[in-house]
């Protein structure tokens, strides 16, 4: 006949339904009593959420596990698991607002681009970082945020607005990147007035209302500086990594300093700092000069105990034929080879 020993042995790979941990783990195991003459095991197990589905079925579980050992009679009870168990071992996704809003199971990775001021980039860079995530077979999606300045759905000449779909808005797609921006659900650019409550609201149906399919990667251009979207930004992910933009100046790069110190204290990684108008570099000469100062980034990276993980540099906004230059980098083009470091840098962080 069965020991507790071996009752123990039998029962602690199974796994709470809930948490997806095994009974060893979250201490499940209560009780076990044996009695030899009649054959009988009975058990006391605590899981994460009784009267369910998956107590019914689990409880299927154990009283087969426990018979085909030589058990002849099986009582089993079941119990709640004290709350800080719970809190322990809850998946990461139910503790994290927008995974739970994305869907269940979502697999997303968050990364936010942000930076201390406008202007320096940032949009240009999250694009770039997209467009160069798929091209290393990646699915993504870019939220717009930056609610002062949506400059993607232009950077990536999309003139179209989305469809709405029954209840589900079905994001707007180019160079494989799904887009959606606050740009979209705006008439003739005009700007709105935002009250903080209103931008929360926003963020939570761009995760809810957006039918994304599965994607690997999220990114969110934030808007610059440390403004509410940020914050709610921070409080909403908190398993969002975080890219920071800055250009060279020294100035610059202590303004980016406050937006990095904010993902420090809401305990978001920051990716790595991409310094972006890094140098000028002479079609004549091929020499780099430093128009905007030097080292700023890695400086920045130094304060926030990270590292400068991509250097662009300032690009004329027309070719030699006076035709515009486009925002969106050839794989080929230098910049494109750069954007491709960063964007395998990004993985490698995740995976
Ligand atoms: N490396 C570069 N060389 C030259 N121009 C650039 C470079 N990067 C960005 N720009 C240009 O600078 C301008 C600002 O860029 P972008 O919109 O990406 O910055 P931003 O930080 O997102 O600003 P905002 O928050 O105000 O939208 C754009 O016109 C963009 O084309």
């Amino acid at each position: 006949m069965l020991t507790q020993e071996q009752v123990y042995e039998l029962l602690n790979p199974i796994e709470d339904p809930f948490l997806h941990t095994t009974f060893e783990k979250t201490g499940a195991i209560e009780e076990v009593r044996i009695k030899e003459e009649k054959k009988h095991v009975s058990v006391k197990i605590a899981i994460a959420k009784t009267n369910t589905g998956e107590q019914m079925q689990l409880q299927q579980e154990i009283v087969n596990v426990l018979k085909k050992a030589g058990a002849n009679t099986v009582g089993l009870r079941f119990d709640q698991l004290p709350e800080e168990v719970i809190e322990k071992y809850q998946p990461a996704e139910d503790q994290d607002k927008a995974h739970s809003l994305l869907g269940e199971g979502s697999k997303t990775n968050f990364v936010a681009i942000a930076s201390g001021k406008g202007g320096v980039g940032k949009s240009t860079v999250t694009v770039n970082l997209a467009v160069a995530l798929t091209r290393l077979g990646k699915k993504v999606g870019i939220i717009d945020a930056d609610i002062y300045g949506f400059s993607i759905p232009d950077m990536m000449g999309v003139e179209e607005r989305p469809v709405v779909r029954g209840e589900k808005i079905i994001p707007v797609e180019r160079f494989g990147v799904k887009l959606v921006s606050m740009g979209f659900f705006v008439e003739d650019n005009s700007p709105i007035i935002w009250r903080g409550p209103m931008l929360g609201k926003m963020l939570t149906s761009f995760f809810k209302e957006v039918e994304w399919g599965e994607l690997d990667y999220l990114l969110l251009d934030l808007p610059p500086g440390t403004g509410d979207v940020a914050l709610d930004v921070h409080s909403m992910l908190p398993s969002s990594k975080e890219i920071i933009v800055t250009t060279p100046h020294p100035t610059a790069a202590f303004v980016a300093a406050r937006a990095g110190q904010m993902a420090l204290q809401t305990d978001h990684e920051i990716i790595g700092i991409v310094e972006n108008m890094a140098y000028f570099e002479s079609k004549v000469t091929g020499e780099k000069e430093y128009v905007f100062g030097k080292g700023g980034g890695k400086k920045l990276a130094e304060y926030l105990k990270t590292k400068v993980i991509g250097q662009l540099p300032l690009q004329q906004p027309y070719d030699e034929d006076g035709v515009f230059a486009p925002s969106v980098y050839q794989e080929d083009h230098p910049n494109g080879k750069e954007y491709r470091k960063v964007a395998a840098k990004v993985i490698d962080t995740f995976e």
